[in-house]
């Protein structure tokens, strides 16, 4: 089966389980690209530099902003992130899809650069559901989690703008769902 190389953007609020199913449909489609975003954030116990992600100093983050090196980046809830341009087109230029797992803003400036993008909005089964996953991950202290559900509702509102839009209700059901999706768009 031949397939058009896509840049797909995963997006939603914080605890709507991206993470969790881009990870599920890697385990199906090891051939997608991998790329690590950089943040100031903190690492969580267990998180790996270089692996989850590149975590540097506010200071790195301005330099590489001021050297061109992020194809998007943002303040998210409290901290920058962003996507590093060689990470995406190293990928691209293999000839690999790529899913970025993006925030709300990131995912429109991804258009801005690639109008072919393809953006995904993983939507939670309602907010309830939301705020009982995000304190469930326990990752969070009471005031990051609720800055995050504050966000959670502006990040909503932008569902709209997304290309496709997933439910991530039951996890197997959803992930097939976004394998369907990939395919419906690198079959194009
Ligand atoms: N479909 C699902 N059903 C039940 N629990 C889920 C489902 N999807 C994800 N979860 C759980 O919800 C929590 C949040 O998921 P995850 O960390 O993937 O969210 P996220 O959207 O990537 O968050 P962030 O934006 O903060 O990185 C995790 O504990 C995960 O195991
Ligand atoms: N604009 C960008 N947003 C990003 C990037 N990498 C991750 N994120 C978003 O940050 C939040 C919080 O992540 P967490 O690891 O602290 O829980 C998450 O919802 C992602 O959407 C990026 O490179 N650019």
């Amino acid at each position: 089966m031949s397939r058009t190389p896509r840049l797909f953007v995963v997006s939603g609020p914080s605890g709507a389980g991206k993470g969790t199913l881009v990870s599920l449909v890697r385990e199906q489609r090891p051939d997608l690209g991998l790329t690590v975003s950089a943040t100031t954030r903190q690492p969580r116990p267990g998180e790996v530099d270089g692996v989850s992600y590149h975590f540097l100093s506010k200071e790195e983050f301005a330099t590489r902003v001021e050297a061109g090196e992020f194809l998007e980046w943002a303040n998210v809830h409290g901290n920058c992130y962003g996507t590093l341009r060689s990470e995406v087109d190293r990928n691209l230029a293999a000839g690999r899809s790529v899913i970025l797992e993006i925030d709300v803003q990131g995912a429109l400036n991804v258009r801005k650069v690639y109008p072919d993008a393809v953006l995904v909005f993983i939507e939670p089964p309602s907010m309830e559901v939301l705020e009982q996953r995000l304190r469930g991950r326990g990752t969070e202290d009471e005031q990051s989690l609720e800055l995050r559900l504050a966000d959670a509702a502006g990040e909503m509102e932008m569902a709209r703008e997304y290309d496709e839009r997933v439910v991530n209700d039951d996890l197997q059901e959803s992930c097939a769902e976004l394998l369907r999706v990939l395919d419906s768009h690198e079959m194009n």
